[in-house]
């Protein structure tokens, strides 16, 4: 690989540390070694050595995005920052090429003493930007950053949040050749998540993307290729999907053992004879031909009557708290919501029930084939499904006069999701499906809370028309 292609090169690379089980072990250990030696005695020890990593090798490529996945205390955190330059390997060896600007854990590189705005200035100067370039980008740092008068009050008064808003701000403003994220995304709310995910995602295409994160959706959704390291050997570089398998496998086989077999397969076990549902009370609804076909997942009841119920807990739209919007602005859009059966907005929802996503918009221009969408995407920005109004409307397309309100009606039934939370992107297009212009999109325009999901692994459940288990003798 030339050294042009290179951002990271690790090289056997350990860090020590000496563990003392008391102060005063400490000291012993500065003063009697010497002593031992002077009086010809060797190896008098107290303390014990612990390697926090050993033996890690590997490149990076310019443009690659690596996820480094591993148990708490597997060594991904000191990995990162002997990678950035904060601590000092004690051997083996590291060379990056190019700026590396890192969000490693929280308030690392700010003094809490200074303001937001102090702070943006001393990092900025770190990473080498010019005090005059850094004039240039404050506003749009502060803008990312969206604390708004906490700008100028000193960083020790920050929820984590917020230092992670500014620390994430001004990462992007750095011009930096490689990002190095430790678990920062998993503070802050799903809005501010979705930005630096938008933002991630356009870094990739130019940039070298290093992704620590316990979260292996995450790192599966974002990186190419993945490192594994635990107990601070490094067990595997290769391929994400490869990588994440075989970690979460070991992840797996380690919970069983800690566990206890039995208590495992029991669990189990129940988790699949909780699924039949009797073929009396299934309350799904089923007519052919081209009728409607409402396919209702044959537990709901069971699903939605106890503790684990899949319920929602939708915000409401907010245009002051809605995301990024951009468009040609012959039409815009005035108000989301997502709705239950019972229509009332703002009420908790539950997978599997029916809703209604409606979207308001006025047009100030006539508007002719307006096609409105949607997409539902979970907290890593990752769609899960969305629609639109064109097929609907191909053959027959609306024209809107100017100063018309238009509403758009998606009924659909809300799928089961894993708890966590949720945005909704909304648009307003004009033109057909291979050739149209957006005159309104509006990112995260809704948010929502899904708790308590029965769904622990894939990213939506789809409804189970039938669930059962056949017994037949041999
Ligand atoms: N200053 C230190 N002195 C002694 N041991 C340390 C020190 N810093 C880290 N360690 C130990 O090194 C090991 C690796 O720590 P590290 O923080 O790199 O793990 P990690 O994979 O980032 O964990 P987590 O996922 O919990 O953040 C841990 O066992 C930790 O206790």
């Amino acid at each position: 690989m030339s050294s042009e292609e290179l951002t990271i090169s690790v090289e056997s690379l350990g860090k020590k540390y000496d563990i003392y089980t008391k102060p005063a072990d400490r000291l012993k250990q500065m003063i009697l070694p010497r002593l031992g030696r002077a009086i010809g005695k060797k190896g008098l020890r107290y303390h014990q050595e612990f390697w926090a990593l050993r033996g890690v090798s590997f490149h990076v490529r310019r443009g690659e995005t690596v996820g480094i996945i591993g148990r708490n205390g597997s060594g991904k955190s000191t990995l990162l920052q002997m990678i950035c330059g904060t601590l000092h390997p004690t051997e083996g060896s590291i060379n990056t090429y190019g700026r590396i600007a890192a969000l490693l854990e929280l308030g690392a590189g700010f003094n809490p003493e200074f303001t937001g705005e102090e702070n943006v200035f001393l990092s900025g100067l770190l990473y080498g930007i010019s005090e005059k370039e850094l004039r240039k980008r404050f506003d749009s740092i502060v803008a990312f950053a969206d604390i708004g008068d906490f700008i100028r009050q000193p960083v020790k008064t920050y929820s984590s949040g917020m230092y992670v808003r500014l620390a994430f701000a001004i990462a992007a403003h750095v011009d930096a050749d490689t990002l190095v994220i430790d678990e920062a995304l998993s503070v802050g709310d799903i809005r501010f998540t979705q930005k630096c995910m938008r933002y991630l995602r356009e870094f990739q295409k130019r940039g070298t993307l290093l992704f620590v994160s316990h979260d292996t959706t995450a790192v599966t959704n974002l990186c190419d290729r993945a490192i594994w390291l635990d107990r601070g050997q490094q067990i595997l570089d290769g391929v994400t999907k490869t990588v994440v398998e075989q970690y979460l496998a070991a992840q797996h086989a380690a919970d069983r053992k800690s566990m206890g077999e039995s208590v495992a397969i029991r669990s189990d076990a129940s988790a699949t004879l909780s699924a039949p549902a009797s073929a009396s009370t299934a309350p799904h609804s089923e007519r052919s031909g081209d009728s409607v076909v409402d396919v209702i997942d044959s537990r709901i009841r069971q699903l939605n009557a106890g503790d684990q119920r899949n319920a929602f807990e939708v915000f409401e739209f907010d245009p002051d708290k809605a995301g990024t919007e951009f468009g040609a602005g012959a039409a815009k859009i005035t108000d989301v919501s997502l709705v239950g059966d019972e229509g009332a907005s703002g009420q908790l929802l539950s997978g599997g029930e029916m809703v209604d996503l409606v979207i308001d918009a006025t047009t100030s221009i006539p508007l002719r084939g307006p096609i409105f969408g949607f997409y539902v995407k979970d907290r890593l920005g990752q769609r899960l499904f969305g629609d639109n109004t064109y097929l609907t409307y191909r053959d027959h397309p609306v024209a809107a006069s100017a100063g018309t309100r238009l509403q758009a009606k998606f009924k659909f039934r809300m799928p089961v999701l894993p708890s966590g939370e949720y945005s909704i992107d909304v648009a307003l297009a004009s033109g057909s499906q291979d050739d149209h212009t957006h005159q309104h999109w509006i990112h995260d325009a809704l948010t929502f809370r899904a708790s308590e999901s029965t769904m622990r692994h894939g990213l939506v459940g789809i409804p189970m028309h039938l669930i059962e288990i056949q017994q037949s003798r041999i």
